[in-house]
């Protein structure tokens, strides 16, 4: 049978990129995406805008929420320091095994702990079921329609700390409108808008970075 993208994806990194090396596993990706088939990572563009958040908050605990192939969560697990509790989780069984494949591709598989699920079932149980308090950071990038339910979902179960970052790709297209309402308009977040392009176009996209303020 016919491969899916993701698995095509996979044999362009096990093709182009260096076991081990997590700089040739993102540029084999980005390289897929612009020459072979356009796919939804968060890009190179809006990666680097990634990168300087992670740097700059360096979490303790993160959590991604929707993994797909992996290329985000390698990008954030090549910045952190040792000992940092990594959280992914990913509703697709055949994105995350290909996930799977490609972080341990790129030698970060002891960094993840990655999660076949949906946040909405997860989020209640994660400090029963890997001990974590609060998280440092998350990066939402899953279902467009979740982002609202889930920090909504964050603040129920007490997951947020005074100074915790939330960073949400595609607050512009495909488009997280409620979600900006949300967070733009609360007391308890201040939030700042960083214009991009979705990822391999020149189509206007950006991150939305929200610091929780307790
Ligand atoms: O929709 C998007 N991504 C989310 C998504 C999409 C499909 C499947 C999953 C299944 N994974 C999943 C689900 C639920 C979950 N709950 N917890 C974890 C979890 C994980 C997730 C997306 C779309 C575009 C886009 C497409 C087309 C276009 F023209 C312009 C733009 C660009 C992006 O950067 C995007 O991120
Ligand atoms: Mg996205």
């Amino acid at each position: 049978t016919r491969s899916t993208r993701p698995q095509r994806m996979l044999k362009a990194v096990q093709k182009n990129a260096i076991r081990g090396n997590p700089e040739s596993v993102i540029s084999a990706i980005d390289y897929f995406c612009k020459h072979s088939e356009w796919a939804m990572n968060v890009g190179d563009e809006k990666g680097c805008i990634l990168d300087s958040v992670v740097t700059e908050v360096d979490p303790s605990t993160v959590l991604e929420l929707g993994t797909y192939c992996g290329y985000s969560t390698v990008r954030i697990a090549r910045l952190l320091s040792p000992g940092t509790k990594f959280i992914t989780v990913e509703f697709n069984p055949a994105s995350a095994e290909v996930a799977r494949k490609i972080i341990a591709y790129a030698g970060l598989q002891d960094k993840v702990t990655l999660v076949e699920g949906a946040s909405g079932d997860l989020i209640p149980q994660i400090k029963k079921l890997y001990g974590i308090t609060t998280f440092d950071f998350i990066f939402l990038d899953h279902w467009k329609d979740r982002y609202l339910p889930d920090i909504k979902l964050f603040e129920e179960y007490g997951l947020l700390r005074k100074g915790s970052v939330l960073l949400a790709d595609n607050v512009i297209c495909p488009g997280t409108p409620e979600y900006l309402e949300y967070v733009r308009n609360s007391p308890r977040y201040e939030s700042r808008y960083y214009p991009s392009h979705l990822e391999y176009t020149k189509v206007e996209d950006g991150l939305e970075k929200s610091l929780f303020l307790g």
